[in-house]
């Protein structure tokens, strides 16, 4: 590293690596076909960064000082860090050790597994719905440097002209988000091994020095989280050890080091951070703050002598137009009391599509108030400039963006009195049911067995469903066609679970390309994009709809399949719709009014197609929430609010129901101890939840809290194509019945059947449902 070279005063955490057109997924994938050598994997890719850093200069990101952040990735950053780390969980020794195994097959063996081993465990990143490989880490764990993909990316970037910026997840976190290996000693913790991790960092940090970096970015959004295994305070002290000691290198032996808090407040932690032996602190000032006293009292000043400060400003999570003359008022603000401030964002932009301009469908006005990733960089890089030569030298932009704000408060559909009106109105009273003995008198009409067997929505999406899908898209069969087709798979659907003996059947959701947008595509307020794509994990991606107005329901959704399904079974059959918390999280919502007033108008359109469904016939209603625990602020204050608006607009939804009405709710994750008394206050009579993998813990849980309502641990892991048998189901049934009574007890799959084939399906609900009659006759 040469002397010391500032960073430049714009700069992004990250930037999306699928490619505009998912051309990275393509290539991945075809490569594990087989139809495309590694080589050709490894050029697409080198094309895709190679047109990264140009696109990101071309927006106005300086190609000198590090301000372009080097954010590739294959599969996933914590994925990356292990590889970096040399930390290969023992089990997959023999794939490492593997005569001509190349670095990317050890890297997807961990990522998809083989039929020799699981892949590693994937969770949601954060407060987000992308997923990470989670590390698994014991005493044993090698940890040996392996700096060659972030030597490469340097070296590439030079010969394009442009001083990257390495970005890599920060030791910490990385150690705080794995998980304690099945060989791990008993209470052995990942974390306890950072000084060893830190030692490899640094030795990774002076690979990077030796290719010429001037610049690295550590990512620790642990800093901003109450959710990890370690209270906040101690995440601050490990953050403050590690970087000590990192910061302490040589200047010759390190490039400078940004370390950044994204996703969170971090605010309590600033001053401290400041005065880290680092050369930059990046902070999330969108979804956190300043500490403002400091700030005004010249402290954060004094702590960010000779540190510059990377002011998040610019919403990396959402895809609408900054406010920028706000984010330029609280940059200035700190640029006047003294600090080196770098406009940022306020996390990496892997969670937000390219290019607003690829959207040839969209309303034109509605395009004006949006910005995806291209459009933040923008944003950057005039705040940037008006710091440099003062705000008159972004005026004509600045006033821009106020008459687009302005635009947008103002443009029909953003506000509907007659929606807003029927907000206001609601009162505790519509978010309650009847009590809970007196539902459970009304449902047993329904004539429901104890350890009765459903499953959670969805039967496989077969490829016939989506080839009649996009026919139908393409307008190559019309609409009559396309109900018959799916009114036929209705049928079958219904048919083979009357044969399996299940006892509460679906419809099997055919009709449903995603589980929310099929609602944002039939409610009023919502756009869905053509290109909009976001990395999910791996090479999946979702297509998030953008929630800008109010919302309301112009007609039914869901009744005229429900409606058919019942009419062709004596059976049971459920209603089946996604709840108003999960709408919100898997879409983009407005930011210009708090989630739970938008929450509400969700409800209230599902509240009327509930009693639609009722009306038609229907006697349970389904609503998912499994993206609740997703959503749950990682900053413990923020957390009963939420808690509160998040169940009170699902209690919204449901309430409307009569005591004979059963409501059921489906969750999948399994760490949900966290949100029992969430759980428990949705008040719905039955809820599934994930639970095979981690072989019902939580029943432990369930027990301890005395839940009295109806509860369906699933027994089956539809994760996998393996088929479980029926003593395999028998047992967690039997492990279920040991802590809740059998008659609250149901017997259902983890999660939906939507990606799993026919031949495992069938098997697998056949085992259920034998394996549900085998504890029926025997233990209950
Ligand atoms: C991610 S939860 C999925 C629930 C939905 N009803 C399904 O079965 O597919
Ligand atoms: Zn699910």
């Amino acid at each position: 590293m040469s002397a010391t070279t500032p960073l430049p005063n714009a700069t992004i955490l990250g930037y999306p690596r699928l490619g505009r057109r998912r051309e990275l997924k393509r290539a991945i994938e075809s490569y594990w076909k087989g139809s495309t050598s590694e080589g050709e994997l490894l050029e697409t890719a080198r094309e895709l960064r190679a047109a990264t850093r140009s696109r990101l200069v071309e927006l106005g990101l300086p190609a000198a000082g590090g301000a372009v952040p080097e954010s590739f990735s294959f599969y996933d950053q914590v994925l990356d860090a292990t590889l970096a780390l040399g930390a290969i969980p023992g089990r997959f020794a023999d794939v490492a050790a593997r005569e001509g195994a190349s670095d990317l097959d050890v890297y997807f063996a961990l990522a998809r597994g083989d039929k020799d081993h699981q892949p590693l465990e994937m969770t949601k990143w954060f407060d987000t719905n992308y997923h990470y490989s989670v590390p698994e880490i014991d005493e044993r764990t090698p940890f040996a440097a392996n700096a060659a993909s972030l030597v490469a990316g340097v070296a590439e970037a030079a010969q394009q002209g442009v001083e990257p910026r390495p970005v890599l997840v920060g030791p910490v976190t990385y150690l705080l988000l794995a998980k304690a290996s099945d060989d791990a000693g008993e209470g052995f913790r990942p974390i306890d091994r950072l000084d060893e991790a830190v030692a490899v960092y640094a030795e990774l940090l002076s690979a990077l020095a030796a290719a010429g970096a001037s610049w690295v970015q550590l990512d620790e959004p642990a800093l901003v989280s109450d959710s990890l295994s370690v209270p906040r305070e101690q995440t601050l002290a490990l953050v403050e050890r590690a970087y000590g000691a990192l910061g302490a290198a040589p200047a010759a032996q390190r490039p400078q080091i940004l370390l950044t808090a994204p996703y969170g407040d971090s605010s309590g932690a600033l001053l401290r951070l400041g005065a880290l032996p680092v050369e930059a602190v990046q902070a999330d000032l969108v979804r956190g703050t300043l500490p403002i006293e400091a700030h005004d009292s010249g402290e954060l000043a004094r702590a960010f002598e000779g540190t510059q400060l990377v002011a998040g400003v610019v919403d990396g999570r959402n895809i609408w137009r900054t406010d920028l003359r706000q984010s330029f008022g609280t940059a200035e603000a700190l640029q006047r009391s003294g600090i080196a401030v770098v406009v940022g964002t306020s996390n990496n932009l892997q969670h937000v599509p390219h290019d607003v301009n690829d959207e040839t469908k969209l309303d034109e006005r509605l395009k004006s108030w949006l910005a995806f990733a291209d459009q933040k960089v923008e944003q950057v890089a005039i705040l940037a400039r008006g710091l440099s030569e003062g705000s008159a030298a972004i005026e004509a932009e600045l006033a821009e963006v106020d008459r687009v704000l302005a635009d947008r408060a103002s443009a029909p559909g953003v506000r509907v009195d007659g929606v807003r009106d029927r907000v206001s109105a609601v009162g505790e009273a519509d978010r309650s049911r009847a009590s809970e003995g007196d539902r459970r008198d009304a449902q047993s009409a329904l004539g429901i067995p104890s350890l009765a067997t459903t499953t959670i929505g969805s039967f496989p999406q077969t490829t016939e469903i989506r080839k009649a899908r996009a026919a139908f898209t393409r307008g190559e069969i019309d609409q009559e066609a396309y109900d018959g087709f799916l009114r036929e798979e209705i049928e079958r659907v219904i048919r083979l679970q009357e044969q399996i003996g299940l006892d509460v059947l679906v419809h099997g959701e055919a009709e449903r390309n995603d589980m929310v947008q099929y609602f944002a595509e039939l409610l009023d307020g919502f756009a869905v994009t053509e290109h909009g794509w976001v990395q999910s994990y791996g090479t999946r991606a979702t297509r998030p709809s953008i929630l800008w107005g109010d919302v309301s329901r112009p007609a039914p959704m869901t009744v005229a399949w429900s409606a058919y399904a019942q009419s062709l079974t004596d059976r049971l059959v459920k209603g089946m719709l996604t709840g108003p918390v999960t709408i919100l999280a898997w879409s983009f919502v407005r930011d210009d009014q708090p989630l739970a007033d938008t929450a509400n108008q969700v409800a209230l359109a599902l509240r009327d197609e509930i009693d639609d469904l009722v009306e038609a016939g229907i006697k349970i209603v389904q609503v998912d929430e499994p993206a609740l625990r997703e959503l749950l602020p990682l900053d413990a204050d923020r957390q009963p609010a939420y808690l509160d608006w998040s169940v009170g607009s699902f209690r919204l939804a449901t309430s409307g129901a009569a005591a004979e009405v059963q409501i059921h709710t489906h969750l999948c994750y399994s760490e949900f101890g966290e949100i029992i008394d969430a759980v428990d206050g949705l008040d719905a009579d039955v809820t599934s939840i994930e639970a095979a993998r981690s072989r019902m813990d939580v029943v432990e849980p369930l027990g301890d809290h005395g839940y009295s309502r109806g509860i369906g641990p699933g027994v089956y892991d539809i994760h996998s194509p393996r088929v479980p048998s029926v003593e395999e189901q028998t047992e967690l049934i039997r492990i279920a019945a040991s802590r809740i009574p059998g008659e609250q007890l149901w017997v259902n799959p983890d999660c939906g059947l939507k990606t799993r084939g026919y031949g495992e399906t069938v098997e697998s609900l056949t085992n259920l449902v034998r394996a549900a009659q085998a504890v029926r006759e025997g233990a209950v």
